[in-house]
C-alpha cells in the first residue's frame, strides 16, 4: 500500500474556490496559529544535541525486498505548500504592521530552458506569497561588468532583501567573483563564501543556509526522521547541493560519507547508509541494490529525459531508479514533487527572514 507523508490539515482546507492561490487561501486559516514556519531547529541549538529530540523514524529490522512497494512517499509538494501558506501569512502580517513586504531580485544570464522554468516557478511562488520580485535578464554573451552592475544595484536597493544569481552562469563569467560581490545580508541562496564557511565552522552560524540542503533536512524532519547518529551518504559534492548538504547533515550529527565521480564502488558505501541524499545529475544512477533495506532516500536529481509523448518533449527523472528503490527504501522522495518544491519554499523562507532582519520585525 502506498502511504503519503503529508500534513493532515492540508486536506481539510476550506474556501478553495474563492482565493486566488494556495498560499493566499490558507492565510485566513492561520490567523490564530503561533508555531514556527520551519520545523528544523536553528543551527545554534544544534550545539546542544541533547535538548533536541524529535520523533524518531523507526528503521525496519527485517530485509524487505519484494515485488511490493514498501516505501512511504515523502510528499514534498504538499509540505512546501504548507510552508508557503505560513510565509504568506507572515508577509501579510508584516505588510499590515509596518507597510513593507520582502523583496527578491533574480539575475538570469542566458536562455537555458531549465533555468527559465526554475526562475519562472520562483517568481510565481513569490507572487503567491505576496513577496515582491524583480528580475534582470542578460544575454548569454553579456560582459561580467553588466552582471556586477545589476548586482550592485540590487545590493543598494533597500526594497530588495534577497538576491539570487541563477546558476550555472555562461563559461566566460567568473562565478566566484560575482558571488563575492553579492551582499552577505542578501545572500538568500547561502552561496557567499562567508555564509558557506560559517556553515562549515563549528560554533558559527551562517546568515542563510542554502535552499536545497535546507529543504532536504526539513523534509526529513517533517517525516519524523531522526538524523542524529545516523549514517548518511551524499552523492555529489557541488557547491550548491552536495557540499552544503554534507555540512548540514554533520551539523545534525549524522556520520557523513561523500560520493563523487571518482569514488570507487559507490554501491558498497551507499549500502551502509540509513539516509541517502543524491545530487549527481545522473538519471537512474542509484539502483535498488545500492540501498540498505529500510533506507531513507532523498532524491535531489532533476534530470530531463527526452520523451516525445510528454507535453514539453521531456519528462523529469531523479538520480534514483525509483521503481526499484521504492521496494527497498522505507521513505523516498519522488521527482518531480519532492525536493524541488521544497527548495523554492526555502528560498522564500530565507527571503522573509532577511526582510524581518532588515526591518527588525519579529
Ligand atoms: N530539486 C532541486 O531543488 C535541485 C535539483 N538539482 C539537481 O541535482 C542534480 C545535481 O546538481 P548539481 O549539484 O548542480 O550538479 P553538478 O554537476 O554541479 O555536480 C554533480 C556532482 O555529482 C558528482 N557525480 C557526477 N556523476 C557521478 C557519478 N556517476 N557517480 C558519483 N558522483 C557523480 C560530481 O562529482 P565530481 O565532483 O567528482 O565531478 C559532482 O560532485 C542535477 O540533476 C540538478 O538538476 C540541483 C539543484 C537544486
Ligand atoms: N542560484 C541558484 N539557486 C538555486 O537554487 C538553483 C540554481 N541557481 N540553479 C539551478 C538549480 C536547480 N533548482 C531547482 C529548483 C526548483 C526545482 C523544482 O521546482 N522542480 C520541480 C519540477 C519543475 C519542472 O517541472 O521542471 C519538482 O521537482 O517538482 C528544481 C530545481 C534550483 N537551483
Amino acid at each position: 500500500m502506498m502511504l503519503r507523508v503529508a500534513l493532515a490539515w492540508q486536506k481539510k482546507r476550506v474556501g478553495r474556490m474563492r482565493m486566488p492561490s494556495t498560499a493566499a487561501r490558507a492565510v485566513h486559516s492561520l490567523k490564530d496559529e503561533n508555531c514556527p514556519i520551519l520545523i528544523s531547529p536553528s543551527l545554534v541549538s544544534l550545539d546542544l544535541p541533547d535538548i533536541w529530540n524529535p520523533n524518531s523514524h523507526e528503521f525496519p529490522s527485517a530485509h524487505k525486498c519484494s515485488n511490493k512497494q514498501n516505501a512511504a512517499i515523502i510528499d514534498g509538494k504538499s509540505m512546501a505548500e504548507e510552508i508557503m501558506s505560513r510565509i504568506a501569512f507572515e508577509v501579510k502580517r508584516m505588510k499590515e504592521s509596518i507597510g513593507k513586504v520582502p523583496g527578491l531580485a533574480v539575475i538570469m544570464v542566458g536562455q537555458r530552458r531549465d533555468s527559465q522554468t526554475y526562475v519562472r516557478n520562483k517568481i510565481k511562488a513569490c507572487e503567491e506569497a505576496g513577496i515582491k520580485s524583480m528580475m534582470t535578464e542578460l544575454p548569454d554573451d553579456c560582459k561580467e561588468d553588466e552582471v556586477l552592475n545589476a548586482l550592485s544595484r540590487f545590493n543598494e536597493d533597500p526594497s530588495v532583501h534577497g538576491i539570487l544569481v541563477q546558476l550555472p552562469l555562461p563559461q566566460h563569467l567568473d562565478e566566484a567573483k560575482i558571488l563575492d560581490v553579492l551582499s552577505l545580508e542578501k545572500d538568500v541562496d547561502g552561496f557567499h563564501p562567508l555564509n558557506m564557511g560559517n556553515l562549515a565552522l563549528r560554533g558559527r552560524e551562517p546568515l542563510f543556509i542554502p535552499c536545497t540542503p535546507k529543504g532536504c533536512i526539513e523534509l526529513l524532519i517533517r517525516s519524523g526522521v531522526e538524523i542524529m547518529g545516523k549514517r548518511a551518504v551524499v552523492i555529489g559534492r557541488s557547491n550548491i547541493v552536495g557540499l552544503p548538504t554534507s555540512l548540514l547533515l554533520q551539523r545534525h550529527h549524522a556520520t557523513v560519507s561523500i560520493i563523487h565521480a571518482f569514488t570507487k564502488n559507490p554501491e558498497q558505501i551507499t549500502c551502509e547508509a540509513d539516509i541517502v541524499i543524491t545530487a549527481a545529475g545522473v538519471p537512474n544512477l542509484v539502483r535498488g541494490n545500492w540501498l540498505k533495506p529500510g533506507a531513507i532516500v532523498i532524491d535531489v536529481g532533476t534530470n530531463p529525459i527526452e520523451d516525445p509523448s510528454c507535453e514539453h518533449g521531456y519528462r523529469l527523472r531523479g538520480d534514483v531508479f525509483y521503481e526499484e528503490a521504492v521496494r527497498v527504501a522505507s521513505l523516498i522522495t519522488p521527482v518531480p514533487g519532492g525536493v524541488g518544491p521544497m527548495t523554492i519554499a526555502m528560498l522564500l523562507s530565507n527571503t522573509l527572514d532577511s526582510a524581518k532582519r532588515a526591518y527588525d520585525f519579529t
